[in-house]
Parts: structure tokens; C-alpha cells; sequence
């Protein structure tokens, strides 16, 4: 509903900074409900998917959040414009602070719950109904709309240009789905947690309304959300891009959505730039020798050891025959006339991070922005101190209850109930102290010394646990000290599963270039499409680890193969014909104890003779470029090893910048072109190839 500016003044009493100072005054329970939900997520990798979009939402939210506090004006007090804006959107915004609380309410009843009675995916949908989880996603996805809205309303020059903004179809559709939510709220009886002692106040400025629970949107909001992610595999939205919560309700497309940016590194970006007052793109400059790799580099030295290839032929033919739900095949067919993409040059280069979930996509993108922006975190290393924290806790936490499945007892037997007891109980209170008692320290401390903890460690492959849980763990005493600032590479080896398709733009050496992160999960991969439109260079990352974790569960994941065929159908895509692909085979550093602890032999056959990281990763490369099908497209392929997170010897983001800004021959020495692989490959195994 429109009216004119007198109307508004005299419908609304709240003005712009009450409404920015309550939304700001929950930015504390959003970060403890992404921990609280990260958490859970550790905890049962069969967790459902919704918990993952909700992180993502509410990264989005914290983003919105972040944008706002930087707007302390006081001319949103006083100016006309902004109390306008203000009786514009309270109402929408209005139940925001009850639904956070009652999110956190929640989650900590969850956490609450005894870890151990239940097997991880019923009990998730015992505890938390499909139907509870819809309708905080679906609120979630609203508030985050009308908070896009807000912060996009107060960025325009003009009150002209705020009152037609506010004007459009598509803003007022956002408004009242926000507004039909905040009444909808409250007629939910059942869950008596959603109005809480501190929120009656805020929740009763809305009067329930029986109409809106009979209405279409409202019915809208029951679907189920769950339904809807795992159909988002199959069926592409128009534009492409997944709602955070797999609904087609979001209004902002990727274009004009000021909080697009998950990754704290971009979204640190976001925020620069508004405080500036400029655009959102901003230019990152670095000095020249950043692109020459320093000493001691991690990625890769070759040798022409033909280690594997034997098994090489064998394996990619079961590849071959693998059935995959993603984009890629679908797309082909659709589009077997499809010309091949033009590129212009002059604008930014856009670089595509494609590879299965955990395999170091946005690891890579962070460093890319490092590279650009050297001290893009640590601005603020208060910002990650706790979350490092709480990875490391949840890291203990999953091996503990490891050890209680797999019968692995401490070295001090009746020490693990008591141990366990202890990290849950702290880990479970969503609002956990940091920095951490001593006692608590010394517990963690000393578990690292259990040979019962370690022999739970090796045997890792067999449960859920963060790739650098050792690095965080071994390194307790510092990351719980009051004093700590957490380095670049700690930052780099926490885990935050990618939710939404991302794009950064950055700045290097006077080239351009837009980074696009998606997320690897099955149920997300619908964004791709959209996002491999005018690609430049794809980058691949491949997991190293992958054939460790055959994870036992309702549906055992085999991610070696899922990786490998993902790889095999993308490099293979007419779409991508023009495009470069940098091939990155990440984790380096962690090989050596992967190796060891789990036997690639055992994997990749008996024969193998898998023993090193050399030997090992060289198999595993000839397998990739064996996936690519013509001499042309291994001509495109460059492959590197990477240790992404070492910062202290070398950022391995800088050698794929020296790539992409010499596509073509002029590579360094230690970076092979897939050619050369394949030919190496054919001279040392031609009679096996001519059989
Ligand atoms: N030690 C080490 N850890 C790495 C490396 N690359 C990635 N990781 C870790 O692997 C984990 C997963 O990496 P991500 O970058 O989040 O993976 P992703 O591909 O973006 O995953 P999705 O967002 O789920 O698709 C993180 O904890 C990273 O720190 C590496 O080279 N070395
Ligand atoms: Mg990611």
C-alpha cells in the first residue's frame, strides 16, 4: 500500500535508528546460531540440508547486519526521508529480534540433547520437524529480503529515487511477505518458544491475523523446504541462482542483492566499499613480486614416474558408467547447438571455482582475495577468534563420540564419559565462554597426549571430522589464550560450507577479475548453470583425501568417484570448450598422515603401489587428465599441487594468478601442462593402451 509522506509520518512512531539499533542489538544470537547450527551440522553429516541453507541465511543476515552498523548517521534520526523509509519497513522488520531469539531457543534445546541415544538423521527429524524447520528458514528468507530492501533504500541519492525504489511492485512484494510472516508468527501456538519473555513486547505490535494462515503465501511458507532442495537438483530456477532456503521467494537477483558476498573476506569487501560511499566494487592492488612463488613452495615438482597406470585405464572405465544428478548432463543435452562463448577481454576475468563440497573451493577463494588484500583479515581478528575456537571444540567433540561408537577407550578408561560430559556440557550452551576456563584447556590438552584419542584420530575416514581437527586441537593452548589473534592460515583451515553461488570481484597486477564460488553439495549445485556463463577459466579443485571417506550412512558416499566423474563431465562440456581449466589438487600438506593412516592400496587396488605423496598424486593425475577426452581440451588444462593454507611459506593462490594472467604457454617450470602428463602417460604405457 502506498500513501503520501504525511501519512507516513503520522502511522509510524519508530524511526530509522530504532528500527537499525533492534535489528543490531540480535547480532549476537545470529553468530551464536550459526555456531549452534555449525555445530550440529559436525556433529550428524547426515544432518538435513536445511540446516546448511539456514547457515547461509544467516551469514546473509549477518552481512545485512554488518552493513547496517556502519550507518550511525544522525541524519537517519532526524532526515523526513528516512522516517518515511522507517513506517515503511518496521513492520516488516518487526518480528526479527522475536524470530532470532526463538531460533536460538531452539537450537539450544537441540544441542541440549544427549548426543549418543540416537542415530544422527532421526534423530534430527525427530527433534527438529520438518515443519519448524520451513517456517524459520522461510522467515529467515523474508527478513533477509526486506533487510536487502532497507539497506538498499538508504544507499539511494535521493528521496525521489528512495520513494521509487520503495514504489516498485518488487519492493512492496518483498515488504508484505516479510509483514504476512511477522503476523503468521505468533498464531504459531504450538511452538511457545517463538514468543518469548523478552520478545511479547516486540511480537505484540502485530495482531494475529486467521485470514493470512489460510492464505496461498502462507501455504506457500508449509512446503517443505527439505522437498524442495533436493528437487532444486533437477529443476533450474529461471535465473539460476538457489534461494538460500531452496524457495523461489526471494525477489533480489544476484545483480542488484547488496549482500551477495558470504565469504567474510568478500564480505569485508561489501563493507569497505559502503563505508566509502562508493560501489560495491572495489579495486584490490598488490605489489608485483607477489606473483613470483617464494622458497620452498608446496605445489608441485614433478617426475616422470608412471606409477599406476594400470589401474588407471580400469578405474576411469567404472567412472565412465557412474550415473551423476548434476547440471552438467542435462545442460548437454538441452544444448547440443550451442555456439561456443564469446569473451571480451576487457571486462573482468571471470575465474569458476568448480569441485565437490570440501574439496578447497573457497579455501582458494580466500586466498585469492589474500593475494589481493593482504590484510583483509586481520582487520578484525576478533571476529574469528571464537569461531576458531568453537571449530576446535566441535573437532574434539566429534572424535569423543567417535571413540564411544567405534570402542576406542582413552588410555584412562573411565576418563571419556567424564570428558565427554564436560566438552558437551560446555559446547552445548550456545552463548559458550571465550576465552575458555584453564580446566577446560588442560582437558583438551591433555587428550591430545591419549593414545586412545590418536588411534580415534586415525581412524577419521570412518567418521565426520574437520579436514585440520589435528592442526586446531595440537594447537589449543594458543588459540584458547586471551591474547590470541588468530593468524591468516587458522582462518583458512576453519570450515564454512558454501551455501549460495558467490562472485568477487578483485583486483591484480591492473588485471580484473570476478571470482565465483558455489557451493559443492548435490542439493545446491543448481547455481552452477547460471554461473558458468561466460567463463574464462574454470579451476577445478580436486580433494586428494577424497578415497578415505567412504562415509558410512543411509547412503554411503564413495567422493573419490563422485569427484573424478564430476571432473570427467565438466572438462568435458561443450559450454567450457573455450574455457582454460586449472586443475588444483589441494591438501597437500595433509597427504603424508592420509597416506599412512588410511592405505590408497586398499582403494585404488592392491597393485597400486600408492605409498607416497608423489607417487600417489601423480596417479591420481593421470587419472584426471585421462578423464579429458580431446587433445585440444588437455592442451587448455594446466594441473598444480596445492597446499592452500600454509600462508607462512607461499599463498598457492598467487601461482594460479600467474596462470591466469599468462594463459597459454608461459607458466612456471613447476606447473605441468595436462599434455605433457598425457604424453608422458602414452610413451611409458602405450603397449597397455594398444591392447
Ligand atoms: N590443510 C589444508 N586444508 C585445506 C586445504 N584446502 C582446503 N582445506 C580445508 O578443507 C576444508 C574445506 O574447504 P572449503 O574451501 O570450505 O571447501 P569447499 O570446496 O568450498 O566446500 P563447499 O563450500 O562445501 O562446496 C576447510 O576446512 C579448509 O580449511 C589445504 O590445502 N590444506
Ligand atoms: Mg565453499
Amino acid at each position: 500500500m502506498r500513501g503520501t509522506n504525511s501519512e507516513y509520518y503520522n502511522m509510524d512512531p519508530l524511526t530509522m535508528i530504532q528500527i537499525v539499533g533492534t535489528a543490531l542489538s540480535v547480532g549476537d544470537i545470529v553468530v551464536r546460531c550459526i555456531t549452534s547450527l555449525t555445530a550440529l551440522k559436525s556433529r550428524y553429516h547426515n544432518a538435513p540440508i536445511i540446516v546448511s541453507a539456514m547457515i547461509g541465511q544467516l551469514y546473509m543476515v549477518q552481512s545485512a547486519l554488518d552493513q547496517l552498523s556502519v550507518l550511525k548517521s544522525p541524519e537517519l534520526q532526524r532526515s523526513p526521508r528516512y522516517q518515511q523509509l522507517a513506517s515503511q519497513v518496521h513492520h516488516a522488520l518487526g518480528s526479527f529480534a522475536p524470530l532470532m531469539k526463538a531460533l536460538e531457543e531452539e537450537l539450544d534445546r537441540l544441542n541440549e540433547a544427549s548426543p549418543l541415544e540416537m542415530r544422527a538423521k532421526s534423530k534430527m527429524t525427530f527433534m527438529w520437524s520438518e515443519k519448524d524447520m520451513n517456517n524459520f528458514s522461510t522467515f529467515l528468507d523474508r527478513q533477509v529480503n526486506a533487510l536487502n530492501l532497507l539497506l538498499q533504500a538508504i544507499q539511494c541519492q535521493t528521496w525521489a529515487q528512495q520513494q521509487d525504489f520503495m514504489d516498485r511492485e518488487e519492493s512492496q512484494s518483498i515488504l508484505q511477505l516479510a509483514q504476512d510472516y511477522s503476523s503468521s508468527i505468533i498464531g504459531l501456538d504450538d511452538r511457545s518458544s517463538f514468543i518469548s519473555e523478552d520478545t511479547t513486547g516486540i511480537s505484540a505490535r502485530f495482531d494475529f491475523d486467521p485470514i493470512i494462515l489460510r492464505s496461498k503465501l502462507y501455504q506457500e511458507a508449509e512446503r517443505s523446504h527439505l522437498r524442495q532442495a533436493i528437487r532444486a537438483g533437477r529443476s533450474p530456477e529461471p535465473n539460476g541462482i538457489i534461494s538460500t532456503n531452496g524457495q523461489c521467494d526471494r525477489k533480489f537477483n544476484e545483480k542488484n542483492n547488496p549482500i551477495e558476498l558470504l565469504d567474510e573476506a568478500s564480505l569485508r569487501i561489501a563493507q569497505s566499499s559502503l563505508k566509502d560511499g562508493t560501489s560495491q566494487e572495489v579495486q584490490l592492488c598488490s605489489t608485483p613480486d607477489q606473483l613470483s612463488p617464494g622458497p620452498g613452495t608446496p605445489t608441485t615438482a614433478f617426475s616422470t614416474d608412471s606409477a599406476g597406470f594400470g589401474q588407471f585405464t580400469r578405474r576411469s572405465k567404472s567412472i565412465r558408467s557412474m550415473k551423476l544428478n548434476h547440471w552438467w548432463k542435462p545442460f548437454q543435452r538441452r544444448d547440443s547447438n550451442m555456439t561456443v562463448p564469446q569473451f571480451d577481454r576487457k571486462e573482468p576475468q571471470k575465474v569458476l571455482l568448480l569441485g565437490i563440497p570440501g574439496s578447497g573451493k573457497s579455501t582458494l577463494h580466500r586466498g585469492l582475495v589474500l593475494a589481493a588484500q593482504p590484510n583483509v583479515f586481520s582487520d578484525k581478528p576478533e571476529l574469528y577468534s571464537h569461531r576458531i575456537w568453537r571449530h576446535a571444540v566441535a573437532s574434539v567433540r566429534s572424535i569423543l563420540e567417535a571413540m564411544e561408537r567405534l570402542g576406542v577407550p582413552l588410555e584412562d578408561k573411565d576418563n571419556i564419559k567424564k570428558v565427554l560430559a564436560e566438552i558437551h556440557q560446555y559446547s552445548s550452551k550456545a552463548a559458550a565462554l571465550f576465552p575458555p576456563s584453564d580446566k577446560l584447556v588442560d582437558t583438551i590438552a591433555l587428550l591430545w597426549l591419549d593414545k586412545g584419542f590418536k588411534d580415534a584420530y586415525k581412524r577419521r575416514s570412518e567418521y565426520q571430522l574437520n579436514d585440520n581437527a589435528a592442526y586446531f586441537v595440537s594447537s589449543i593452548r594458543r588459540i584458547a589464550a586471551p591474547e590470541y589473534v588468530p593468524t591468516d592460515e587458522d582462518i583458512l583451515r576453519t570450515r564454512t560450507e558454501t551455501t549460495e553461488v558467490t562472485e568477487t570481484p578483485l583486483e591484480y597486477m591492473s588485471s580484473r577479475y570476478t571470482i565465483i564460488d558455489v557451493p559443492g553439495a548435490d542439493a545446491l549445485r543448481r547455481g552452477w548453470e547460471r554461473a558458468s556463463e561466460h567463463i574464462a577459466t574454470v579451476v577445478f579443485t580436486i580433494d586428494p583425501t577424497a578415497y578415505s571417506c567412504v562415509l558410512p550412512g543411509d547412503e554411503p558416499i564413495d567422493r573419490m568417484q563422485e569427484q573424478l566423474a564430476l571432473f570427467e563431465s565438466a572438462v568435458n562440456d561443450r559450454r567450457l570448450s573455450q574455457t582454460d581449466i586449472v586443475v588444483v589438487i589441494t591438501k597437500i600438506d595433509l597427504l603424508e598422515d592420509y597416506l599412512r593412516d588410511n592405505d590408497a592400496n586398499n582403494y585404488f587396488g592392491p597393485d597400486s603401489n600408492l605409498d607416497t605423496v608423489d607417487k600417489y598424486t601423480q596417479y591420481l593425475e593421470t587419472q584426471l587428465i585421462g578423464l579429458i577426452v580431446s587433445d585440444e581440451a588437455r592442451r587448455r588444462t594446466r594441473v598444480m599441487r596445492s597446499n592452500l593454507v600454509n600462508m607462512s611459506q607461499h599463498n598457492s593462490a598467487l601461482d594460479i594468478l600467474g596462470i591466469l594472467r599468462s594463459p597459454g604457454a608461459s607458466i612456471s617450470d613447476h606447473k605441468r601442462h595436462a599434455a605433457d602428463i598425457f604424453l608422458d602417460f602414452m610413451s611409458s604405457d602405450l603397449g597397455l593402451r594398444m591392447v
